[in-house]
């Protein structure tokens, strides 16, 4: 992307859209490449922007970059109102792992988005290309573990196309349980920087806080970078250890021990809370008490000076080859100088770690192609439409396609990073935050107040009408006598249930998203309310659905995700899509409870944004996903 496209500012491109961001020059005499292979890590280097395969990159030589770097002004669409440019990307590439960390996952694992939900590696590598051509130079694969993702290596040799592009950085961050087998292949296709977590040195310790084995196999790996490097490969290693006072803090000494000769940078994290981590304070070491016992035993413990955007504080003992680092999120913010964005596996953008604002990118991707997932084959055909486009064999107002996708996410993108806020909530209150996903809801619902498990008193919503076996009309929610009462579950056995509920509201005026986006409504932080609201009604249900049984739930999460609307005219209104999911282990379906769930949170969304707009609708209110019980699982279509 020329340095005019770079500096455009944010508000004429809303109102010059698409063509001018598919500069000529990627388009014209282009040759099309037929195969993705084509842009693997051997290809010349032709890629464009989200297509990624098919214009003249520019010279990558150092001195040539370095003059663009300091001639173009960096792009409008990634400088939020602190003048913070973002120029790292972080992508989930997976919510899977191999191993249940203590302070990170539940032993149970966490719910997995459906495979369809997730970014297909052609998703990936299009975002990837958009914002490397916004100006991002890094790009950090992480998970979940990236390297259960079975294309992992394919992912990596298209990002590395983009290098060309002004993308410097191509970084891991790994458990490392199988990285040794797939590293060479990984740094040929450019990765340049490996994160490895590593809680201990002691491999009985390793299967207590990652509750798997594998401690040689991440011996193994980190071997075979330091051999690696020693050959020239020039991989920057970090290793990530996580203190948690009482169960690792032990090792501080042995880690710093390990920098003497190994030409590794060992940090220390501070131990951060995230739902179902089971955190608490006293289990928290922090930057200022790690540093003391350092310095007890390494007097002379240097400081070194850090790059303005580094998440670690950096230090050295001297004589020693290697460094030590310290990621101080709970004691000492870094957001001022943030140069970070994410995007989650399933494709929304997140402006900051620890916000609760999200924006699908993947669904802006996925209407260009009619609103399915883009695979290689997609892909092509993507690509054949745009040449077309340019070619004036397909109308420019045509939605299908690259251009009006890549002219809606510069949008979104840019929207987004506007509204990013100046830290998190604030150091020392990120312990209260309420904005994580509340997963589990556990014991406390289905151990129900006896006067909760009485017959209910209402019976005025419409029963359901089966067929008995004279074909006579049966009302189920009556018996024989007419009298209104629950159907018998008691011969049922009990299975896993899950039900998923789906609906939306839908304003009626462009400036409410931003609003709720920042968390700027009056009445306070929209999604955080209707999601605790959505989770409370659930538990509720049978208190408010005449005939409903008390169902001992075993899990409810309710997902609220902001949607700008589709076009400039708003004709697909801007929108909060909610879905709420809810599990047991009982006799009857939880489907009453997911529309519950979902419906209380689009009243409480109602209810807070009623006062700046009062054309909203609730729209669409559906079971989307059933499963478990007798008839098995059944997805809407
Ligand atoms: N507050 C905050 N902490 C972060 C962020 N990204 C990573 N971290 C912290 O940094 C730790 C290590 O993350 P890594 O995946 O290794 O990434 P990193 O430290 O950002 O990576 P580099 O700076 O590129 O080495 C995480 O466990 C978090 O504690 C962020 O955006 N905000
Ligand atoms: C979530 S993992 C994903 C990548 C990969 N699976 C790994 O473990 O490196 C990314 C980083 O987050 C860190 N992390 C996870 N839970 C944490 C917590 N509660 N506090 C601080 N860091 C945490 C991990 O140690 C790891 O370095
Ligand atoms: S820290 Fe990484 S390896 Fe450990 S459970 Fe979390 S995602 Fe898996
Ligand atoms: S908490 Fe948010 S603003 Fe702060 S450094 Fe992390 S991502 Fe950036």
């Amino acid at each position: 992307m020329g340095a005019s496209q770079r500096t455009r500012p944010f508000r004429t491109f809303r109102h010059g859209i698409s063509s001018s961001l598919l500069p000529s020059r990627h388009w014209d005499a282009a040759p099309r490449q037929t195969s993705s292979r084509a842009v693997s890590s051997s290809a010349a280097p032709v890629t464009s922007n989200i297509d990624g395969s098919i214009a003249p990159a520019p010279e990558p030589t150092p001195i040539r970059s370095s003059r663009l770097k300091e001639t173009k002004p960096f792009s409008d669409f990634l400088t939020d109102t602190l003048h913070r440019q973002h120029d790292y990307l972080r992508i989930s590439v997976t919510e899977r792992c191999n191993l249940r960390c203590v302070y990170c996952m539940p032993e149970e694992g966490v719910p997995l988005s459906p495979n369809e939900h997730l970014l297909t590696t052609p998703e990936i590598f299009m975002l990837s290309s958009v914002f490397v051509h916004q100006g991002v130079t890094k790009i950090r694969l992480t998970g979940g573990e990236p390297t259960v993702r079975r294309d992992i290596v394919p992912l990596m040799q298209q990002l590395g196309t983009l290098r060309p592009h002004g993308l410097k950085e191509i970084c891991l961050t790994t458990n490392g349980i199988s990285l040794h087998r797939k590293l060479d292949s990984m740094v040929e296709a450019g990765l340049t920087g490996v994160n490895l977590s590593l809680d201990t040195l002691d491999p009985f310790q390793f299967q207590i806080m990652t509750r798997r084995k594998g401690f040689a196999a991440v011996q193994k790996s980190i071997d075979r970078i330091l051999e690696m490097n020693r050959l020239g490969a020039g991989i920057r290693l970090k290793i990530n250890c996580v203190v948690m006072r009482g169960v690792n803090d032990r090792e501080i000494l042995p880690f710093v021990e390990m920098t003497r000769e190994k030409d590794v940078e060992v940090r220390f994290i501070e131990y951060m809370p995230f739902d179902g981590n089971k955190w608490s304070k006293k289990k928290m070491y922090s930057y200022g008490e790690m540093l003391d016992l350092i310095r007890e035993h390494y007097p002379g413990l240097d400081k070194v000076r850090d790059h303005k955007n580094d998440t670690s504080k950096t230090w050295q003992v001297p004589g020693h080859v290697g460094r030590l680092g310290f990621i101080t999120s709970m004691t000492h913010n870094f957001c001022g100088t943030c140069n970070r964005l994410r995007i989650t596996s399933d494709g929304n953008l997140k402006v900051c770690l620890f916000g609760n604002a999200e924006v699908s990118l993947r669904d802006i991707l996925r209407r260009a192609n009619g609103g399915s997932p883009i695979d290689e084959q997609a892909y092509e055909a993507m690509k054949q439409i745009e040449m077309d486009r340019r070619q004036g064999l397909v109308p420019h107002e045509q939605a299908l396609g690259i251009a009006p996708a890549e002219a809606e996410l510069l949008h979104v993108i840019g929207m987004a990073v506007k509204r990013k806020k100046a830290k998190h909530a604030g150091m020392g209150e990120l312990e209260h935050m309420k904005n994580r996903p509340m997963i589990l809801i556990g014991g406390t619902c289905s151990a129900r107040h006896p006067q909760q498990q009485q017959q209910h008193r209402f019976f005025a919503a419409a029963p359901r009408v089966r067929k008995d076996d004279d074909e006579k009309p049966r009302l189920t929610h009556v018996n024989p006598s007419g009298a209104a009462h629950m159907v018998s579950i008691s011969s049922k056995q009990p299975t896993s249930r899950t039900a998923v509920a789906a609906c939306a509201v839908h304003f009626s005026k462009p400036t409410v998203l931003p609003l709720i986006g920042a968390n700027s409504l009056t009445k306070g932080d929209v999604l955080s309310v209707a999601r605790i609201a959505g989770i409370m009604a659930a538990k509720r249900t049978p208190d408010l659905i005449p005939l409903c049984h008390p169902i001992p739930i075993s899990h409810v999460s309710v997902d609220l995700e902001l949607r700008p609307g589709e076009d400039e005219d708003q004709e697909k209104k801007d929108r909060v899509e909610i879905r709420a999911t809810v599990s047991c282990d009982g006799k009857t379906g939880v489907e009453m409870e997911a529309l519950t769930a979902a419906s209380t949170a689009a009243l409480t969304v109602y209810d807070m944004c009623k006062a700046v707009d009062k054309g909203m609708r609730v729209e669409g209110l559906r079971v989307v996903l059933k499963e478990g019980g007798k008839s098995g699982r059944w997805e809407m279509e």
